[in-house]
């Protein structure tokens, strides 16, 4: 078994605990109150401007330029192409995606970029990716679940999203991420190997929590000392 087929399995609580949720299960159904979408969006894009800056704190550790070249087209894709889910969203919504880009995070998106940029700070390359990977792996599930469960037709509120992440670029992301953490798991340590495994279970855990967060509509008890764009 590789290291990633590894993770996966160790892993197959949360990813099954994932597909069940009722926010996930409301996009399969077509029916997400407006109050949710909304809350993911606001949290979703500023969770995308850190998910990039991590893949920047990558670069920085890159020992060869094919390496650089690959992260650089990662940062292009969630620049360019992520934006699509997020605009299905905003059409469900009755918004425009500008309104909703420039909030502060609510604590469970706050602590995943946390998490995230901490790996990237502290970590190997390989560690990075295991905190990384959890993010396109449990999407493009997420997507061929949907697709299985309810075989959306395109009149689907939610088709565009459903269909974005089950697609086959979702699905090379999540092959070749694989693919280039196995073989750094090869040469890692034991050490290693085990924070990768506790970077990687964390994002699954906060895979889970983002999307609990979006449903309840978390919030921090007083935004006071919070919010980004804070009037003095
Ligand atoms: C909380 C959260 N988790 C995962 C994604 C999906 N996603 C984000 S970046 C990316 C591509 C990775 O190179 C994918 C598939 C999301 N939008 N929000």
């Amino acid at each position: 078994m590789t290291f990633t087929e590894e993770l996966r399995k160790e892993n197959e609580d949360i990813f099954s605990l994932i597909f069940e949720h009722q926010f996930v299960q409301g996009i399969g159904r077509g029916d997400v109150s407006k109050e949710a979408l909304t809350h993911y969006v606001k949290a979703d894009y500023e969770y995308l401007n850190a998910f990039m800056k991590v893949y920047g704190i990558a670069i920085s550790k890159c020992a060869s330029r094919e390496d650089i070249a690959y992260f650089n087209q990662r940062i292009d894709f969630v620049l360019n192409s992520e934006i699509h889910p997020h605009n299905n969203f905003c059409e469900q919504i009755g918004v425009s995606y500008e309104e909703l880009q420039g909030f502060s995070l609510p604590p469970t998106a706050d602590h995943y970029i946390k998490h995230m940029l901490y790996h990237a700070q502290s970590g190997t390359l390989g560690e990075i990716l295991a905190a990384l990977l959890p993010c396109p792996w449990t999407y493009f599930e997420i997507g061929e679940e949907l697709i299985k469960q309810y075989d959306p037709s395109p009149e689907h509120p939610f088709y565009q999203w459903i269909s974005f992440y089950a697609e086959r670029r979702v699905e090379d992301t999540v092959v070749v991420m694989c693919e280039r953490l196995d073989k750094l798991a090869e040469v890692a340590s034991q050490e290693e190997k085990t924070k990768m495994k506790e970077a990687f279970r964390k994002s699954c855990q906060l895979e889970w929590a983002f999307w609990e967060m979006a449903f309840t509509c978390e919030e921090w008890i007083t935004k006071k000392g919070v919010s980004v764009n804070e009037k003095p």
